[in-house]
């Protein structure tokens, strides 16, 4: 290579030198796997949270996480994110990430993005503005105090409209849109840091039918190029999107497959019926005692 092939080289215009690269393009994901979680024990005041969980995510999968109130799916969440602290067990990130010694701040910028069940938008500000601050906050400080967006990072903006469908409402007040559009708003704002696994928890609540399948499109999209993790009560959605479905009963996984396969499955069945007959014994007595008073 002669020493002009060399120079043009360093500068391509598309070269990524390896010190400038963002840590998270350097998630070894060589055995396809994004997320190891093992021996997770979490606990409250001596109550298990957590209970010597095992969850493993491939690279790119769209993985749905069900399971009743209490059975432990955001302590999950917390402890991926390092919200909260373990008491024992390992989590990864690719190969060699140990997460849990990473605080809350640094595994975002190892491109972990959260989506909390209620948008947190900027309601003032239009929708564009939204996507604008979200990838200048991605950047640092200096970038949001100093410079105005580069011809790339709006194309980067208008490809998040497109993907997440709000490219008519680009000049619209956040705080116009339905309760649909701003999910999906949020949803793009996480985007706008280019996350490798994105966490979301309950994003069809309070969502119209059309709205829901608009969320089923756009999660469904997501997948592939990032890994996708859906936290979810609405069963009918959950079916719509998953390929793989991990079920949490008191703090560990109870049953993982198709939909199908943990619906049918015997130790689900149980736990789930077994909660059915106790909630309407509960109503039964409830109206027992009305009755009497
Ligand atoms: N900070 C805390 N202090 C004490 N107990 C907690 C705390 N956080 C969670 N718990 C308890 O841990 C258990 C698991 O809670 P978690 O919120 O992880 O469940 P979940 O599956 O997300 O439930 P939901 O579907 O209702 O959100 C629950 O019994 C909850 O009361």
């Amino acid at each position: 290579m002669t020493v002009l092939d060399t120079t043009r080289e360093i500068f391509r215009r598309d070269q990524v030198w390896p010190f400038l690269a963002p840590e998270h393009s350097m998630v070894d994901v060589s055995h396809n796997m994004i997320l190891y979680v093992e021996g997770l024990s979490v606990s409250f005041d001596g109550f298990k949270a957590l209970n010597d969980l095992n969850l493993y995510v491939n690279d790119g999968e769209l993985r749905c996480l069900i399971g009743a109130n209490g059975a432990g799916k955001t302590t999950l969440m917390d402890v991926i994110t390092g919200k909260t602290e373990c008491d024992s067990g390992s989590v990864y990130f690719g190969q060699t990430i140990n997460l849990l010694q990473r605080s809350e701040p640094e595994i975002a910028q190892l491109g972990i993005g959260r989506k909390f069940q209620k948008p947190s938008v900027f309601e003032a500000h239009t929708v564009f503005d939204n996507l604008e601050l979200s990838l200048k906050a991605d950047k640092g400080i200096w970038y949001t105090l100093r410079v105005k967006l580069n011809s790339a990072d709006i194309d980067r903006i208008d490809s998040i409209l497109d993907l997440i469908g709000l490219k008519e409402q680009r000049f619209m007040l956040a705080g116009a849109l339905s309760h649909g559009q701003k999910q999906w708003l949020e949803i793009g704002m996480l985007l706008a840091s280019d996350p490798r696994l994105l966490l979301i928890d309950e994003p069809v609540a309070g969502m119209t039918a059309q709205e829901t399948e608009r969320t089923a499109e756009l999660l469904t999209s997501l997948a592939g190029d990032r890994t996708v993790i859906v936290v979810e009560h609405d069963m009918e959605f959950v079916r719509s999107i998953a390929r793989t479905v991990t079920v949490l009963h008191q703090g560990s996984v109870l049953a993982e497959g198709t939909m199908d396969e943990v619906q049918n499955n015997r130790d689900v069945i149980e736990v789930y019926l077994g909660e059915e007959s106790a909630d309407a014994r509960g109503e039964e007595i409830a109206a027992a005692r009305g009755e009497r008073a």
